[in-house]
């Protein structure tokens, strides 16, 4: 049986940059990852990179073929080649970036727990037993596949993973639920010319989002042609000569509905990867919601296994992998001083057209909250970068502490909202008052000029 200083399992965002920095530091270290499609993990391989460049693919098809379904098509194909190939390319610089360091040993299979130190590696043709010292758990999240009668049966049913491997433009898209997948897929398939109808469960569009902003959304994604259905309670889905149709009813009053489609996204959410990895063999508990339990430092039940990223729940983004390897470093070699409560508040960016973006309170919470408050709100428009952009559409919005002039919430509906929200976000961990981004130089034309006029008027 090998023996390494520190096992890995799971090679995504914060498990690599660990494997190496233990490596750098002379540990011997094992990598267990179950597929070589996923060296390097789910935001490479079926998450941010892919969404993100055809979303911007998207966006040239839109501009270049519009109602144009023949070329928009064709164009998409390539599209979708084009991914693959950054994909590809991300894939091999992450493997390569680890096979290097003669400490990393990466073994393709599935890992499971069989004891607190030793873990079995199942591949296609044989196990392998190792014996860690330390070991990192780092298997991310999969899909939550809802129960819909007939779901099973259907050839037309992806996840978001298997349908950024589709490269045929479906004519007709639907997607099940309304959260950051559906609205990014909604908006790169609504711009490659697919007809796209969201359905949602929730009678709230974006639940955590002010209704000016989500009827902002609403609005643009009406205009980008996607219908979209609230409250919907999805009953059963059956393919037929020429696609898919699902059946479902009106929550309120229980009318039934059906739509059809050549293809049908699930955008239900997803949730920690824990399956087959026996983790009560190892003494790490899990919680209700499935998810690694953790303490602020990241270890978990037991003290010597830890967990990093989508796993142990919460915020599932790729730099929370990223800033979770920060804290087992700064916990292993620094001044033991981070931890997951000393990083908040965090921004998150949803990437439709234009996007969303997001950090602290929205005035509606801030309000629940009994802070005293003052709101701001500018249209995009009247930002000139937004004019070059020609990308005028959405909304800035910023909310005020009324005593100590500090920065509580901002909410941006507008093209690079997902960049601009960064100086939001580092005025306000930094404490500043509004007045340093009401009088802060920027650049010209950009979009973070849009700060300073946000804040002029409180
Ligand atoms: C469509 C989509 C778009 C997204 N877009 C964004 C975005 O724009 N920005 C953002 O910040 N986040 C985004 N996310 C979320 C982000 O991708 C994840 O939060 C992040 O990748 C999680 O990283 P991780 O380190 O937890 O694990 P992962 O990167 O998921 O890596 C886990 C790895 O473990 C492997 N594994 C699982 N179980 C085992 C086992 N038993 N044995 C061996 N290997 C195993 C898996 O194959 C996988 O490669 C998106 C997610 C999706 C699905
Ligand atoms: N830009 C980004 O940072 C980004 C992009 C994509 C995904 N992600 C991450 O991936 C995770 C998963 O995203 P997601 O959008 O799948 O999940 P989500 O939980 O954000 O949204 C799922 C939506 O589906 C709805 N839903 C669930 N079951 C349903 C049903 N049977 N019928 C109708 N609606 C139903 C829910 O009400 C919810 O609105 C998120 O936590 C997010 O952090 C991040």
């Amino acid at each position: 049986m090998k023996q390494y200083d520190a096992i890995i399992i799971g090679f995504g965002k914060g498990g690599r940059k660990l494997a190496v920095e233990l490596a750098e530091r002379n540990w011997k270290v094992a990598i267990v990852e179950r597929s070589p499609q996923m060296y390097g993990g789910t935001s490479i391989n079926a998450g941010c990179i892919p969404t993100k460049t055809l979303i911007h693919e998207s966006e040239y098809a839109e501009r270049l073929y519009h109602d144009d379904y023949k070329n928009q098509s064709k164009f998409y194909t390539l599209a979708v080649a084009r991914k693959n190939k950054l994909v590809h390319y991300l894939r091999e610089k992450n493997y390569e970036n680890v096979k290097s360091n003669t400490n990393i040993t990466v073994y393709d299979g599935t890992a499971s727990f069989l004891s607190e130190n030793t873990i079995s590696i199942l591949s296609e043709r044989k196990e392998t037993i190792l014996k860690g010292k330390k070991i990192f758990i780092n298997t991310g999240s999969v899909p939550i596949v809802p129960a819909i009668e007939g779901l099973n049966d259907s050839k037309h049913v992806y996840t978001s993973e298997s349908l950024l491997q589709l490269d045929k433009l479906p004519r007709r898209l639907l997607i099940i639920g309304s959260g950051a997948v559906g609205l990014e897929f909604a908006t790169m398939y609504a711009g490659f010319g697919s007809d796209v109808s969201v359905l949602e469960a929730g009678n709230r569009f974006l639940p955590e989002i002010d209704r000016d902003i989500a009827a902002a959304m609403m609005e643009s994604l009406k205009r980008k042609g996607v219908s979209l259905h609230l409250n919907v309670r999805t009953q059963a889905l059956y393919d037929t000569s020429d696609g898919v149709t699902l059946t479902y009813t009106d929550g309120f009053d229980g009318t039934p509905y059906y739509l059809k489609g050549d293809a049908l996204l699930l955008a239900t959410g997803r949730k920690p990867m824990i399956d087959g990895l026996n983790p009560e063999k190892a003494g790490v508990e899990i919680n209700e919601h499935g998810a690694v339990i953790v303490n602020e430092q990241l270890q978990t039940t037991a003290p010597h296994i830890w967990a990093l990223g989508d796993v142990k729940g919460g915020e599932l983004y790729d730099y929370m992998s990223a800033d979770d390897f920060r804290i087992i470093r700064n916990r292993l070699f620094g001044d033991k001083s981070r931890s997951t409560k000393d990083r908040y508040p965090i921004p998150f960016a949803i990437f439709t057209d234009p996007p969303l973006a997001h950090i602290g309170l929205t005035e509606e919470e801030a309000v629940k909250r009994g802070y005293s408050i003052r709101v701001s709100r500018l249209p995009a428009s009247v930002v000139p970068r937004a004019r070059t952009l020609q990308n005028i559409d959405g909304m800035l919005k910023a909310v005020v502490n009324t005593h100590t002039g500090q920065i509580i919430g901002c909410t941006l509906f507008c093209a690079d909202a997902p960049e601009v929200i960064n100086t939001v976000a580092q005025a306000m961990k930094t404490g500043q008052h509004y007045a340093f981004l009401r009088d802060f130089i920027f650049t010209h034309p950009s979009m973070n000029e849009g700060l300073n006029d946000l804040f002029k008027s409180f």
